[in-house]
């Protein structure tokens, strides 16, 4: 079997030992070649080199941002993806492998790694002899003439303009620490638009929805943590299933702090409230905006815009967990 385990040297919880230790693990399983990612982006440029060279893994030591981009990789594949017509897209594409290297790991603990990288590569090793693997849908968003997937969230509104409060935090040589994003979300709650809301929530068979703050669209659940504290707006997302939404029409503290103190109890019910628009397991659905609006995915800051359809890609990847 042969594996191409990418490594961000810069992501926040990646160093030189644990990179060593995990090549050594890895090697000792199957042919491993390793890449150090250089700058952004470079992360796909390698996942979709490997998927054209026939690798069987690929397997990344990183955070969220660097996986998004290997995920990208895979399935905007070099010579076109031939595999989006096979009865499995999964089966024609390189499996995923992940290490938790990132701040939050979102996508690793959704899956069910520790958050612990020696513990995940422990846990991911075990897969590998063993051949485990689990069949994962993933999330596209279309936007411009532009698309990407994304493997756990996107969102655009009040959660996109914190993501870009702290990207530039982190651009002034800050780490994004839990406690930094609550901070920085709290902070933001003052400076937000509480009393226009841009977007309206469309889509196939969906009743339209006016008045929209802002929406966390999902592809799994936890959306993210607070340090171990899962946080789940949306808690019956799943990756065998296809996408949820939770939109918010109030940004008031009266409407907001009841919808918050639901998302950090651990629970299976939707959380309730008058000003909610929720969805679950939808195949596709389109946010317009009268102005432009933040938008995010996966963690990664993607500028202002007034228009982005987001789609569900059923058996997208095989992961080895
Ligand atoms: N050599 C590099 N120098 C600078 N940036 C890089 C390099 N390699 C990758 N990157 C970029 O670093 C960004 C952040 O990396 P990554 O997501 O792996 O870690 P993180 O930000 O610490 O984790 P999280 O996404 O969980 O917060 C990615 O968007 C990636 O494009």
């Amino acid at each position: 079997m042969r594996a191409m385990l990418l490594v961000n040297p810069k992501a926040t919880t990646t160093n030189a030992r644990r990179r060593d230790v995990l090549i050594r693990a890895l090697g000792a399983t199957v042919e491993l070649t390793v890449e150090q990612t250089r700058y952004r982006g470079h992360a796909a440029t390698l996942a979709g080199t490997a998927r054209a060279k026939g690798y069987d893994v690929v397997a990344v030591l990183g955070g969220d941002g660097t996986i998004n981009e290997a995920v990208n990789g895979l399935l905007n594949a070099i010579n076109g993806d031939d595999a989006a017509h096979l009865d499995d897209p999964s089966s024609g594409r390189p499996a995923l492998l992940v290490i938790p290297g990132g701040s939050a790991n979102v996508f690793a603990r959704a899956l069910g790694l520790p958050n612990d990288p020696v513990e995940a590569t422990g846990a991911v090793l075990e897969a590998l002899r063993d051949g485990r693997r689990r069949t994962v849908g993933l999330g596209q968003a279309l936007w411009e003439g532009e698309s990407r997937y994304f493997t756990f969230c996107s969102g655009m509104g009040y959660d996109a303009e914190v993501v870009r409060a702290v990207e530039g935090l982190r651009g002034s040589g800050r780490k994004a620490t839990p406690t930094r994003y609550v901070n920085t979300a709290l902070r933001h709650y003052l400076a937000t638009d509480k009393h226009h809301p841009a977007m309206t929530l469309a889509g196939p068979g969906i009743p339209a929805a006016k008045g929209v703050y802002m929406a966390i669209i999902s592809n799994t659940s936890p959306w993210t943590y607070v340090g171990n504290r899962p946080v789940c707006p949306t808690p019956w997302a799943g990756f065998e299933t296809g996408l949820d939404l939770l939109g918010l029409q109030r940004m008031g503290l009266i409407s907001m702090l009841p919808v918050i103190r639901q998302i950090l109890t651990e629970r299976d019910s939707l959380p309730s409230g008058r000003h909610l628009v929720q969805l679950h397991d939808e195949p596709e659905f389109t946010l317009t905006a009268e102005r432009p609006v933040a938008f995010q995915l996966d963690g990664d800051y993607l500028g202002e815009r007034e228009s982005v359809t987001f789609r569900s890609i059923p058996n997208a990847l095989q992961v080895l967990v």
